[in-house]
């Protein structure tokens, strides 16, 4: 038996994936595993019984990633799984960057009678320009932002991208037509509109900063969809200011943004579509499931990837520092018990490693704290089939 807890509301498609297994809750009392969606880990005291958390989407900022991979925890995302539903959200934003849709709406609303005429007579408040033929910089090509680039494109605007780190996968998916920015400096100073799709972490945080905003095209609009302090708020309301910025869209509005007429602040409902939310709790239980029941790791943000097919029904899943002559140590104690090792497989990432071990028979319980109280081994586990 398996414990879960339920950090957010995880789509039921995915979590009724558990089996009979598994029960789930929505406390911490001997969990095996989380899952969580943007609620902030960082201050939680997760018990020792905890071997998984899963981030059903992909930024895992809200998850001490680093603290979690020391005490032998393994983070997981879900890849991908709502990158329509966010494409699809900056492509509505790029249009209500540009038209202004939104203020018509809110004005609209105000009118009850001849409303008619009175649409009529005040329309011309809210004429925005058209996005075909516009240049639009992507920064961050990864599963999101590939596709907004790709249906921007299609959409008649001509577009550049700039991603340093741009995966093979990612550079097969990108349309021909997507020019290659060789710096951030060269999307600042063409774009007519800027989206950004990049993880938030030490080296993206104020990414857009003073600087930044000095090296832009007057006018230009700016849509984040990644991660509220990728911008930094008091330049952004400077440069809107002094007319740098005309509009900026953000899915993660903060307190200093509310009210400004040039401000679009959505509620965070880049991945709120019930297709993504069960892609990602279908992926995200899946991964916990694998992890759990079979000690293979997919989709790791602080382990190594380790598939290894079943050889025998004895499994060790030992999680240590990537350390020299660790795996001789864990073997030779294996090997004094008489017991031959069916197969093995050892992945690093990092300072962390990760080893799965298939054997004839059983360790025994002694063996297993011998391999536990070994200096550098962090985790270990015996999986049955
Ligand atoms: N608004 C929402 O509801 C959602 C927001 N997000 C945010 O969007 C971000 C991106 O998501 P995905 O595209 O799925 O992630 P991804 O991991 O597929 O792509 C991120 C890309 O950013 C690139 N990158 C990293 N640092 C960079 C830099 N300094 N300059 C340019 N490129 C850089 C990476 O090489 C990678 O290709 C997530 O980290 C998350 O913060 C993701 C899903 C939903
Ligand atoms: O679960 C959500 O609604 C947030 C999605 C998100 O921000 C992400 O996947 O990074």
């Amino acid at each position: 038996m398996y414990t879960i807890q339920t950090l957010n509301k995880i789509s039921q498609s995915g979590l009724a994936l558990f089996g009979d297994n598994y029960t789930i809750q929505d406390n911490l009392e001997g969990a095996d595993a989380v899952l969580v969606r943007s609620a902030k880990m960082h201050d939680i005291a997760l018990p020792s019984t905890v071997k998984a958390i899963a981030r059903a989407g992909a930024g895992v900022n809200n998850i001490p990633i680093e603290e979690c991979a020391k005490s032998g925890i393994v983070v997981f995302n879900t890849p991908g799984a709502n990158a329509n539903a966010v494409k699809e959200l900056v492509l509505a934003g790029l249009l209500l960057s540009s038209r202004k849709v939104v203020e018509g709406i809110n004005w609209a609303k105000t009118l009850d009678t001849d409303v008619a005429k009175a649409v009529e007579k005040g329309k011309g408040a809210f004429v925005g320009p058209e996005i075909l033929g516009k240049k639009l910089g992507v920064i961050g090509l990864g599963a999101i932002g590939v596709m907004v680039a790709n249906s921007a494109q299609a959409l008649g605007m001509e577009v550049i991208g700039h991603d340093p780190y741009i995966s093979i996968n990612a550079a097969w998916g990108l349309s021909r037509h997507v020019r290659h920015a060789v710096s951030l400096d060269e999307v600042l100073a063409e774009a007519d509109y800027i989206t950004v799709h990049v993880p938030l972490v030490e080296a993206t945080k104020y990414m857009f900063n003073k600087e930044a905003f000095s090296k832009m095209k007057p006018g230009v609009r700016l849509l984040n969809f990644s991660r509220d302090t990728l911008v930094h708020n008091g330049d952004l309301l400077k440069a809107i200011e002094e007319g740098i910025v005309t509009t900026y869209v953000t899915d993660f509005p903060v307190e200093e943004v509310m009210g400004n007429p040039n401000i679009l602040t959505i509620p965070h409902l880049g991945a709120s579509t019930p297709e993504s939310e069960e892609n990602c709790a279908v992926m995200a239980v899946q991964e916990v499931k694998d992890y759990l029941e079979n000690g293979n790791i997919v989709n790791s943000v602080n382990y190594p990837e380790c598939i290894m097919a079943w050889a025998s029904n004895c499994r060790l899943a030992i999680i240590h520092k990537n350390t020299p002559a660790i795996l001789g140590k864990i073997t030779a104690i294996i090997a004094g018990e008489g017991i031959n090792i069916r197969d093995m497989s050892n992945r690093s990432r990092g300072d962390f490693a990760y080893t799965l071990i298939d054997t004839d028979t059983y360790v025994s319980e002694d063996n297993l704290k011998a391999i536990e109280n070994m200096e550098h081994i962090i985790k270990v586990r015996l999986l049955v089939k």
